[in-house]
């Protein structure tokens, strides 16, 4: 569903990404973790295109990135930072979003605007709104287009306890569906609790890609990591 073959950034002499190998199977979870300036951000961004890479080839459902708006259409992007239109509400901004996805589908929008507790709020202006709201209002969007592949960037930051049971029951149906995600998080213990597999990201190349099975015979994720040496001593 998702390929990446030898993926290469730098930012001027400093290189990033080194050579990025991941697949991602239809139906798949897949928690990317790694130590703070790893490159997962940097991964993520070469993905969905807000960075161009500089070598290297990345094909959503057998689309490559080259085919730029119908690439686009394959996923949707939720940045750790959202940047909005201040004066705008949330719901005027996710029906244009859905507009631009050709999704139309009003029961599952107010369904989903129900179930992370956005009844009220969602026709405020985005302008008004607190960092968790921000990242409601972007699964809602989320769920709702339904695309075949969600790219996440820490999507639980900021979630009050309701929206993160929300978020769990969404994935999980949209899984169902036969949808596939690719997140990143420094949350093993969410990880544990989410993901089938993990991938770790270190010195800007893949060092492991498991199912989240196997790994968890060999202990939790923090030994499972302690022991690929993630961290620097
Ligand atoms: N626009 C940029 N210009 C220059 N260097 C950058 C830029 N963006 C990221 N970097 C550098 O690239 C490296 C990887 O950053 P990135 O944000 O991708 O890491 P990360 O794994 O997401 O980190 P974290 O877990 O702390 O969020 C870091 O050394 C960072 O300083």
């Amino acid at each position: 569903m998702l390929t990446i073959r030898n993926l290469k950034k730098k930012y001027g002499q400093h290189e990033v990404l080194k050579g990025v190998e991941l697949q991602l199977q239809q139906g798949e979870v897949l928690g990317f973790v790694g130590a703070n300036g790893a490159g997962k951000t940097t991964t993520l961004h070469c993905i969905t295109g807000l960075e161009r890479h500089d070598d290297g080839a990345i094909v959503i459902n057998d689309i490559p990135k080259s085919h730029d708006v119908k690439y686009k259409k394959q996923f949707y992007f939720i940045p750790d930072t959202i940047q909005v239109f201040n004066n705008i509400s949330a719901y005027d901004w996710i029906k244009y979003v859905l507009t631009l996805y050709e999704v139309e589908d009003k029961g599952k929008l107010d369904n989903l605007i129900k179930a992370f507790g956005m009844e009220n709020s969602i026709y405020k202006p985005m302008g008004t709104y607190s960092y968790g709201m921000l990242h409601k209002m972007a699964l809602i969007t989320a769920y709702t287009i339904s695309p075949p592949v969600l790219i996440m960037d820490e999507p639980l930051n900021g979630l009050d306890p309701l929206a993160v049971v929300a978020f769990k029951n969404c994935m999980k149906e949209y899984i169902e569906g036969g949808g596939t995600v690719l997140f990143s998080t420094h949350l093993l213990d969410v990880a544990e609790k989410i993901c089938k597999s993990i991938a770790l990201l270190k010195d800007g190349e893949i060092v492991l890609h498991e199912s989240l099975e196997k790994l968890l015979q060999e202990g939790n994720l923090e030994m499972v990591f302690m022991e690929k040496q993630a961290y620097e001593a």
